[in-house]
């Protein structure tokens, strides 16, 4: 099994957020200026809160990396919180707090059941780590796990197909353009959807609702058989599926036609296999999403992912006090009303690094050039047995 592995450290209005991803091979160079580019498109879209104009996130990488290329050692990334200075009433490493508890638990996040579990009596001892603040060192691990994709010739794109039920027409999309330069504002690729998606957002905020909606990522460029059949565990289906389901608000995941395959009969589901006058295999559809029997098939993988509204209601939701133990409305944090958008560069991450341990499980992980050099050499085998 594969040693790629990473983990990621920080409260939402703390000092700062870090990663340690480790085990992508040595001599694989970095682009900073790539990483805060995911960054920055994953605080962009339209519908997010405040926090969006306090922070600016950027990456700083304190160890695995020199002169830009990785050694093979931990790399470790951080990013600072701008807010923490605004917060250090509430949020110092050490001291006595001199701001308000929250104590009103909000329906929907991790808050009730958080301060039970641990056994705390403010309810930000919780919402500070649960918060989706984290996904910002998932994104910037995922832009590390694009780089070395990207050595291979491995891509990665998102589009928000649908927002609280606005749902993009995908007979429209050319697939082609996914990936350009953040497609829109919503990273929505379906003009005349967006205004109507903009325009539910605009109504939403204004009733003090939030609204949740489904992205979709693709990724490009791989070779067949990554992942394998031979134990549950090994699935790439389910990796993908778990990476995803991870994501915080992600409540349904779909492998190419997903949900469909359960209405379909099979003459519609299954992708039919066909050989070119090179002989070549090709199929004419992709309704497995680039995914059968837990391997990838070497079409493209297609996945998607359903988010569930935003917990925090401006106009508050019936809830409880965990003081007082009396009825109240749940607290009302600054929050965003929708952020699909920015799940959607949190679901590249997660696949970036899912496809990366993937190809680090196949081809090994010690050096770039030998990975390089392992992969040329399987795919020059399949392509010429099949
Ligand atoms: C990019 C992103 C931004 C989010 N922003 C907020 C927010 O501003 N306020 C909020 O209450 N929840 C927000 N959420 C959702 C919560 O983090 C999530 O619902 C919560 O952690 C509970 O986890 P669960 O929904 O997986 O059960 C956001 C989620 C993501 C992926
Ligand atoms: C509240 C949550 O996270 C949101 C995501 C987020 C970010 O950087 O994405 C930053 C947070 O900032 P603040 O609480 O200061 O407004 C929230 O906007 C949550 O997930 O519960």
């Amino acid at each position: 099994m594969s040693m790629l592995r990473f983990m990621t450290a920080g409260e939402s209005h703390g000092p700062c957020l870090t990663a340690i991803l480790e085990g992508l091979p040595a001599g694989l160079k970095i682009d900073l200026e790539a990483i805060n580019r995911d960054l920055a498109r994953r605080q962009q879209g339209y519908g997010r809160g405040g926090r969006m104009k306090i922070e600016k996130d950027k990456v700083e990488i304190v160890s695995g990396v020199r002169f830009g290329e990785t050694l093979g050692g931990p790399v470790t990334l951080q990013v600072v919180n701008k807010d923490f200075a605004n917060w250090t009433d509430r949020m110092a490493v050490f001291g006595e707090p001199a701001g308000p508890k929250v104590t009103a638990a909000r329906p929907g996040h991790a808050d009730l059941t958080g301060v039970k579990k641990y056994d705390r009596k403010d309810v930000r001892d919780i919402l500070e780590r649960s918060s989706a603040r984290e996904t910002t060192m998932r994104v910037a691990v995922g832009a590390v796990c694009k780089e070395f994709l990207r050595a291979l010739g491995i891509s990665i794109v998102s589009q928000v197909t649908n927002i609280g039920g606005v749902a993009v027409d995908l007979s429209k999309i050319d697939r082609s353009r996914l990936g350009t330069e953040n497609g829109s504002e919503l990273n929505c690729y379906d003009a005349e959807a967006e205004q109507q998606m903009k325009a539910k957002i605009d109504a939403a905020k204004q009733a003090g609702d939030t609204l949740g909606g489904i992205f979709e990522v693709t990724v490009r460029g791989l070779p067949a058989g990554l992942g394998s059949h031979i134990q549950w565990d090994r699935r790439l289906d389910a990796k993908l599926a778990a990476a995803m389901m991870s994501i915080q608000a992600i409540k349904g995941v779909e492998i190419g036609a997903g949900f469909d395959c359960a209405i379909l009969p099979g003459s519609q589901i299954h992708d039919e296999v066909f050989l070119d006058e090179t002989g070549e295999v090709y199929r004419k559809t992709n309704r497995a999403g680039g995914l059968e029997g837990g391997m990838t098939n070497g079409e493209e993988v297609v996945v998607k992912a359903a988010m569930k509204p935003i917990p925090t209601l401006m106009t508050p939701l019936h809830s409880i006090d965990i003081e007082s133990r009396e009825a109240v409305l749940a607290c009302k944090e600054r929050s965003d009303t929708c952020a699909v958008s920015a799940a959607a560069v949190v679901g590249e991450a997660m696949t970036a690094f899912v496809m990366a341990e993937a190809i680090c499980d196949k081809f090994g992980a010690d050096a770039l050039v030998d990975v390089k050099a392992a992969m040329d050499s399987y795919k020059q085998r399949i392509g010429k047995d099949w």
